[in-house]
């Protein structure tokens, strides 16, 4: 039976890498992919991996209908053995609802790939379908870790190192903090504490976060 599956986690924990080898492991066995993603960071039409990997892809367009996409590409006689979609967070949920509708009329398996919360640590739109409708959600195995160590949960997103929560839900973006706006990978203890690995190092506590009074704890 054909499926749709989520395969989600945070960012950094090797979900365009799986993408990328499912996409590998099936055009090596003769099939053919149709693969789709929106607002790569390496750019449109792009689907790419930190370890370096990239492919091109059919840049998903706002409002665009991707089952209707499909259907007209299997017309004029293309192929489409599964389908692919990366950055699944930033579709729309109507998006969701038609890659559920590839899977149960036109019979291909659909992979979708994303982070399931925000740097708010709210549920994308997209994400949110995508965990109503699908057959699995598979959590990546390859865990990204927090600066602590413990498993990171969450995304943060980063000006000059330290942790924000006002802004817009989408700014494309990476966890490499030496852009001025950047993501951090955390736990949940240290996302709600807005602790990341640049104010841990400095000793600077957020202003949420009451003192601790170790003379009242003895
Ligand atoms: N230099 C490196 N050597 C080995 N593994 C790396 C290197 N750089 C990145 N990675 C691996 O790639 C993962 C990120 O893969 P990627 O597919 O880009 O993540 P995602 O799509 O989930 O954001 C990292 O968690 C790490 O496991
Ligand atoms: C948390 C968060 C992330 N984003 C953006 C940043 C990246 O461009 C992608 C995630 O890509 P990855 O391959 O999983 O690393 O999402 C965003 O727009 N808003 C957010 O809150």
């Amino acid at each position: 039976m054909p499926e749709l599956v989520f395969f989600s986690g945070t960012m950094d924990c090797g979900k365009s890498t799986l993408a990328l080898q499912i996409e590998h492991n099936r055009s090596a066995r003769g099939l053919q992919g149709m693969i789709f993603t929106r607002d790569d960071r390496a750019g449109e039409g792009k689907l790419s991996s930190r370890l370096g990997l990239v492919t091109d892809a059919v840049e998903v367009e706002e409002d665009q209908d991707v089952y209707a996409y499909l259907v007209e590409h299997l017309s004029r006689g293309g192929r489409a053995d599964y389908v692919i979609a990366d950055e699944a967070q930033f579709l729309a949920p109507e998006q969701i609802d038609q890659l559920a509708r590839v899977v149960d009329d036109l019979d291909i398996d659909v992979f979708a790939f994303g982070i399931t919360t925000d740097f708010r640590s709210k549920l994308f739109p997209g994400s949110q379908r995508l965990v109503e409708l699908a057959d699995r959600v598979e959590v990546l195995q390859v865990e990204a870790l927090c600066w602590c160590g413990a498993r990171a949960t969450h995304n943060a997103r980063t000006i000059g190192g330290r942790m924000v929560v006002e802004g817009a839900q989408v700014v494309v973006g990476d966890v490499d903090q030496s852009e001025d706006i950047g993501y951090e990978v955390l736990c949940r203890r240290h996302h709600s504490r807005r602790t990341t690995a640049a104010t841990a190092r400095a000793g600077v506590l957020s202003p949420d976060v009451l003192p601790v009074d170790t003379a009242a704890r003895g």
